[in-house]
């Protein structure tokens, strides 16, 4: 193996070593993807080289390496195997397959971006804590724009309070102390990446913790020893802390996908209420011995919290039967195609 010092640096932790078996700790090398179009990737590996490394045109579409993930080498170079993720972010696949498609691995942090402006969107902040539970990455609101709200710290205490989240900061992106505010998650090693509507200063605050040396577009600029610069993209770059900045474009977008244990951290509280409601199936609307609306009645649940839940799981339900419907719809084409085969056979036997 190598040097573990470096490894760490590039965001190794040691419960990785789990997965090698003893040739593996002997002689097999980490490295970490830095980038990747599919057919290949750009790989970091410890002792400081990058370089890409095609993968076998034979790899299955959810088999292909992410940004973020480690991959073990051979000793001659050669791809051995991905290493099981940590943890993932992942989002609704575009077009007709709804599920869930994975979009970065292990990311420590994701640093939630939202404005106090008009921005400010409880129920749109749990869809991301949601997001992030779900693949078990840590969150951390960053509530920006504080100098265009009327009460910011009311607005703070109100985020603070929801479940789900390892911590809320405001800050201006704009002002040099922005960084400072997140360095308690910005360590050597860290990978953390960023979301958040248009417009919130997510472009403001990379640029902020890249300390103007890296851009925010992933264009990391490298020395190629003829003293000019050259270009080479990158979705996995490193900040001046010696933290990891994920960042690839279309990430930055929320579209939730199938997230069913997400969504029980984060209203935790609401779903032990249910389970004290007379009926089991209680959808907590006029049902008598409702915990949840009691809860809400008391003034102990805030009801947007109730509607929110609500919203996110039929949104769940529909995810879970799209996918029902297009198994079934492929079972149907097979049952058809199988039917038309057997009627040529048929027809061919017969002349
Ligand atoms: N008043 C105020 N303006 C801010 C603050 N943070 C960012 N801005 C401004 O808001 C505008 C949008 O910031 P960006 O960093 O481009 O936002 P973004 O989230 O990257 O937006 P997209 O690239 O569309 O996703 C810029 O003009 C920033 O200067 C803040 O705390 N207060
Ligand atoms: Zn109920």
């Amino acid at each position: 193996m190598d040097d573990q010092n470096a490894l760490a640096r590039m965001g190794w932790h040691n419960d990785f070593l789990t997965q090698l078996d003893l040739e593996e700790l002997e002689t097999a090398r980490p490295v970490r993807v830095a980038d990747t179009d599919g057919r290949s990737v750009r790989i970091l590996e410890a002792a400081g080289d990058e370089r890409r490394l095609g993968l076998p045109p034979s790899t299955h579409p959810a088999d292909r390496p992410l940004v973020g993930d480690w991959l073990l080498l051979d000793p001659d170079g050669g791809l051995r195997r991905r290493l099981e993720r940590r943890t993932h972010l992942a989002r609704r696949a575009a077009g007709t397959a709804e599920r869930a498609q994975p979009m970065a691995a292990n990311v420590d942090t994701l640093f939630v971006v939202m404005g106090l402006d008009g921005d400010f969107s409880p129920s749109r902040l749990e869809r991301y804590l949601v997001m992030a539970r779900e693949g078990e990455v840590d969150a951390v609101a960053v509530l920006t724009k504080p100098d265009l709200a009327k009460d910011p710290e009311n607005a703070r205490r109100s985020i603070e309070a929801l479940p789900g989240h390892d911590g809320v900061v405001t800050l201006d992106p704009r002002h040099d102390d922005a960084a400072a505010a997140l360095a308690p998650w910005l360590t050597s090693g860290a990978t953390v990446a960023v979301m958040g509507s248009s417009g919130v200063g997510k472009s403001t605050l990379l640029n902020r913790l890249a300390g103007g040396e890296v851009e925010a577009t992933g264009g990391v600029r490298k020395g190629d020893g003829k003293g000019h610069h050259t270009t080479t993209h990158r979705a996995l770059y490193p900040l001046p802390s010696g933290a990891w900045l994920l960042d690839t474009p279309g990430m930055r977008e929320l579209r939730l996908g199938e997230a069913t244990e997400g969504l029980a951290e984060v209203f935790e509280d609401i779903e032990r209420l249910a389970r004290q409601c007379r009926f089991r199936d209680c959808a907590h609307e006029q049902e008598p011995g409702c915990a949840v609306r009691a809860a809400v009645e008391a003034g102990d649940l805030d009801p947007r919290r109730l509607r929110n839940w609500h919203k996110l799981l039929r949104e769940q339900q529909r995810l879970a039967e799209t996918e029902a419907e297009q198994r079934e719809r492929h079972r149907d084409f097979h049952r058809y195609a199988r039917k038309v085969m057997r009627t040529k056979r048929d027809q061919t036997g017969r002349s």
